[in-house]
């Protein structure tokens, strides 16, 4: 069973991952998959430098990705460029990661969180997928996470919010959705809920 798990930022993706990882599942988390492919000597971190200069490269060689993300989510030319060049990296890993996962345990349930399910097309990538769930949680809410929580500058917030799907069309994709807005304890059990149908006993798989 291939699931994808996404939501938009700060809605609690990783939360709901990291209970479904507890229940069983074998979790694939696309952020980290994207700092894979962009570390020093990778043909994308040298496509990346090359696209938008030396000064998103620190001096240790890794990625800048506080200078990348200025330019990239206040500009959407720049974003755009950049998904062009990680997407394709990120989506070929992804797929190896899922592949391996399932020939190490047919049965298992590979849950892939990924932020970008989705582009600006509509379905995007959903349709390699078995199952769609969606990690809701409304925009203020997610904006107050953010400062909140992670300690990011509002302007900064509103324009990494800005930079993704509107919820309204990641709702329309979802198989299961998960109401992130209340307490960490209705969101858990939510999940679990969840989990039986994803193992395919106990309801509608
Ligand atoms: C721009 C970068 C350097 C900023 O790095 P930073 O460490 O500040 O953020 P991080 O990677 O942890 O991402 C945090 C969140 O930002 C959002 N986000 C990241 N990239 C994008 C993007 N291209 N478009 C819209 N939202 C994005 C996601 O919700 C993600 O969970 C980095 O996000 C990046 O390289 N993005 C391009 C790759 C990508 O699309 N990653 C998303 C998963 S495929
Ligand atoms: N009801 C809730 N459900 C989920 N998370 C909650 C809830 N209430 C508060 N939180 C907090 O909100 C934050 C959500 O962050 P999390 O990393 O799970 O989101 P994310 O969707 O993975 O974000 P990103 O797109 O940046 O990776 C966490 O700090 C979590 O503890």
């Amino acid at each position: 069973m291939l699931v994808a798990l996404t939501g938009g930022i700060a809605s609690g993706k990783s939360t709901v991952a990291r209970r479904l990882a507890e229940l069983g599942a074998i979790v694939v988390d696309a952020d980290r998959v994207a700092r894979e492919v962009v570390e020093p000597g990778t043909p994308a971190l040298a496509r990346i430098a090359e696209a938008f200069g030396p000064g998103v490269i620190a001096a240790d060689g890794t990625l800048d990705r506080a200078a990348l993300g200025a330019i990239v989510f206040g500009d959407e030319g720049a974003r755009l460029r950049l998904n062009a060049i990680t997407h394709p990296a990120v989506g070929e890993r992804s797929r190896a990661l899922f592949a391996a996962a399932l020939a190490d345990d047919p049965d298992a349930v590979v849950v892939y969180d990924v932020p970008l399910l989705i582009d600006e097309q509509g379905r995007g990538r959903a349709d390699e997928f078995e199952r769609v769930v969606v990690v809701s949680a409304d925009e203020e809410t997610r904006l107050r996470r953010l400062v909140g929580l992670r300690g990011m500058d509002e302007a900064e917030a509103r324009r990494r919010i800005a930079a993704q799907a509107p919820e309204a069309a990641r709702l329309a994709i979802a198989d299961d959705i998960i109401d992130a807005n209340g307490s960490l304890e209705h969101t858990i059990a939510q999940v679990d809920a969840l989990w039986p149908t994803l193992r395919g006993v106990g309801g509608a798989a």
